[in-house]
């Protein structure tokens, strides 16, 4: 049995697993592997290049496949049946869509803020008298009673809907009038029920507060069910299976007692109807993993594909979904072939669902990498809508799993988000805090154009962005607009003189803007097409040219890879030793990404960022600017409706040192990187050579140690037989 396989993963995905040399599943996989496949919301925090990736692929997909195993032999249609028509619980198909009911039945949650949304219990009463409790268990609105059948699910809203709700008002017919009194958190609400009479009444924590509502006999001879509707709350329901917190009144029973002609049956709602979970329908998923660039999601999409090539009988079914490919090619795939998990970009993946052409009907997993990117980039909205059309409960009982990761997933919104979207989610927090890998060395180096004064007599510079071109700049000047020329120009230099001092012959190099990207491409051209040799990656290539260039960097027919922050997420590059920042990125979270690059895999990274020590007037197009940028010459500050901002790039590296709470190494003009106090000196995209050597170091340093405690140990033994043996000499 292989080490995944302990932790639960199909023989199967470990053979493909096995294939891949991969001997131990990392300490994300190993934590998050078997929550997921347990049914648990997570939240999935862990460094750069430390595995996330297969962490949610590997359970995703063998649920996955379970599921369609399940659905082909027939199974899930019967265990569906089954498990709704347990007798006494909430119904997971008589309810709202946001409303989530707990695998027990008698937990319901609903995290949806702007609406209510209600469930129903799968049986009822049409006789007697009869009460159930229910209680509170989280902040929100709830609104809790009876309800016949036809009545709307927002319960009390209409003439079959009896309610009594948190604010201390009871509701029938839209008609909200005072009643007893408020109630919230931790208060116990009994519902009663008395046919006989025609009333409905209930208790707050045992006190009885009196007849609610004389019903219409007629309306409730229909069945009466216990109800609820719920607005960003929780509440827990006693239909009698455990002794109630406060005795019911004489002559009510439990609930849960009622038999016979007494008890009605939840009919609304038929696998016919809405459990598309037990067939397989083409377009509609079961899981939706939501990647922040195409080439990330085409990477997600290519460790899926390796990972669940021994399943078979049924096969999982993948499709990618991003911008820049035939849509019509798209949408054919879909509805000929089908998709079991969908890998996509928000931008397509909104046109599919808009246009009817995917459907989350199925869908049991809702996956955001690099989550705190993709709010951070505007999509929380999107993020919310779609979360919205997800089934909460699968017809076979299984609740809707989100699974959100990042390196950075300590940011405010991610938190705001699983409080709002997220049920009872568990976090698996590797270190607590965003962090780098120790086998990620990150260094800066200070450009300072005072003090290094060779951009004054370049003969070959590099192109500039041009914001400086309407100034009056030139080393005869001392103006802040010189030396943010400076910078740039000294950048251009000191990006080729790590290059050669480290004898980088693979690296990716970070710019702020695809024109420092394109100024940069061909002035290591200009000086050697071969040894630079380098591409581009950024918005503004062509998907294909993107595509082919990152391929060609990935099997090293050039060895710089130039790019923006679209790149800074979680491309995997197998052993890539160095990266250059050529200037920090304006949003903080994407340092830790950028560097994490390298030093992935156990393999050891360099990270030299290049840190202007004066202030560098930079392109800011924001929506105001007509061009979005392109041929913009606007160079007026941003707060006289320009398109540029002056960066303060030793602001920007103090808040990334404060975010991580650490002090990056700085080094010289000469881009010395010391040797690492541990690990000595580094063979940069090799596996950390350290452990075994360290070991060894280990084990020389320990042996005087461990001798001496060996002698100390048969010196107290000897004392102890010693001791014992004249006692039993003295006793006899
Ligand atoms: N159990 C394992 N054994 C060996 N290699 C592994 C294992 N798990 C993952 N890897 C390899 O580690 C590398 C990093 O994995 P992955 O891309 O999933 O990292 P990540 O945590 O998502 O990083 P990022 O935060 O940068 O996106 C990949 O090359 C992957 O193939």
């Amino acid at each position: 049995m292989t080490a995944f396989e302990e932790f639960g993963v199909l023989p199967e995905i470990a053979k493909a697993l096995d294939e891949l040399e991969w001997s131990l599943p990392t300490d994300i996989q190993a934590e998050s592997v078997p929550l997921i496949l347990g049914g648990g919301d997570v939240l999935m925090a862990a460094e750069t290049g430390s595995g996330k990736t297969a962490a949610f692929c590997l359970p995703v997909i063998q649920v996955v496949w379970e599921t369609l195993k399940d659905i082909q032999s027939g199974k899930l249609a019967k265990t569906a049946k089954e498990s709704t028509s347990l007798p006494w619980t909430m119904s997971t198909l008589d309810r709202g869509n946001a409303i989530a009911v707990a695998p027990d039945g008698r937990r319901v949650q609903s995290r949806e803020q702007k609406e209510w949304h209600g469930v129903r219990c799968t049986r009822g009463v049409k006789s007697g008298k009869w009460g159930f409790e229910a209680t509170v268990t989280d902040e929100g609105l709830c609104r809790v009673g009876w309800s016949s059948l036809r009545a709307n699910l927002d319960l009390g809203t209409d003439r079959l809907g009896f309610g009594f709700g948190g604010t201390g008002k009871k509701s029938n017919n839209k008609q909200f009038d005072n009643y007893g009194e408020p109630f919230g958190k931790s208060d116990v609400i009994t519902c009663l029920i008395d046919f006989d009479n025609g009333e409905i009444k209930f208790l707050k924590n045992g006190v009885d507060l009196g007849v609610a509502f004389r019903a219409d006999r007629n309306i409730i001879k229909e069945g009466m069910f216990p109800a609820v509707v719920l607005k960003n709350a929780e509440m827990d329901f006693n239909f009698g299976h455990k002794p109630f917190k406060h005795s019911l009144p004489a002559g009510y029973n439990p609930i849960q007692t009622a038999i016979d002609n007494n008890l009605a049956i939840n009919t609304n709602g038929t696998f016919d109807e809405t459990g598309q979970h037990t067939k397989i329908i083409n377009n509609a998923p079961q899981a939706i993993i939501i990647e922040p660039s195409r080439e990330l999601a085409e990477q997600t999409s290519n460790q899926i594909k390796n990972f669940k090539k021994h399943l078979s009988d049924p096969a999982v079914r993948e499709l990618l979904v991003i911008g820049g490919v035939n849509v019509k090619t798209q949408i054919s795939e879909l509805q000929n072939v089908g998709a079991d998990i969908i890998v996509g970009t928000p931008g397509r993946l909104e046109d599919l669902i808009q246009g009817g052409y995917l459907s989350l009907a199925n869908c049991r997993f809702f996956i955001l990498d690099e989550a705190d990117g993709l709010l951070k980039q505007g999509y929380t909205d999107f993020i919310e809508r779609l979360h919205k059309q997800m089934p909460k409960i699968t017809s076979d009982g299984k609740r809707l799993q989100m699974i959100v990761c990042s390196a950075t997933l300590h940011a405010f919104e991610v938190k705001k988000m699983a409080e709002k979207l997220m049920h009872f989610p568990t976090w698996v927090d590797l270190k607590g805090e965003d962090a780098v890998p120790e086998t990620v060395h990150h260094v800066v180096v200070k450009i300072d154009p005072q003090n290094d004064k060779s951009w004054h007599r370049l003969k070959r510079r590099i192109a500039t962005d041009g914001v400086h071109a309407q100034d009056n700049i030139g080393p005869g000047y001392n103006s802040p607009e010189t030396l943010s020329e400076a910078v740039k120009i000294l950048k251009g230099e000191y990006c080729i003189k790590s290059i050669d001092k480290h004898k980088m012959d693979r690296a990716i190099i970070f710019c702020r803007t695809k024109l420092d990207c394109d100024n940069l491409e061909k002035y290591m051209r200009q000086i050697d097409k071969n040894h630079y040799s380098c591409v581009c990656l950024h918005g503004d290539r062509k998907p294909n040219e993107r595509k082919a260039n990152l391929e060609m960097f990935k099997n090293q027919q050039v060895k710089f890879l130039i790019c923006t922050d679209v790149a800074a997420r979680g491309l995997d590059i197998s052993g890539l030793p160095f990266m250059i920042n050529v200037t920090l990125p304006d949003e903080k979270s994407n340092y830790v990404h950028r560097i994490g690059r390298v030093g992935r895999a156990e393999r050891m990274g360099l990270a030299i960022s290049l840190v202007s020590s004066v202030p560098e007037k930079v392109w800011y197009h924001g929506q105001w600017c007509p061009s979005k940028g392109r041929n913009c010459w606007n160079t007026e500050l941003t707060d006289r409706k320009g398109c540029c901002i002056w960066y303060n790039e030793p602001q920007y590296l103090a808040d990334i040192e404060d975010h991580l709470n650490i002090t990056i190494t700085q080094i010289g003009t000469d881009l010395e990187v010391p040797q690492d106090e541990f690990e000595g000196k580094v063979t940069y995209g090799e596996k950390r050579k350290a452990m075994g050597s360290l070991y060894e170091n280990h084990t020389a340093q320990m042996a005087p140690i461990v001798k001496e405690l060996s002698r100390l140990e048969s010196q107290a033994q000897l004392i102890y037989v010693k001791r014992h043996l004249s006692k039993l000499a003295r006793s006899y």
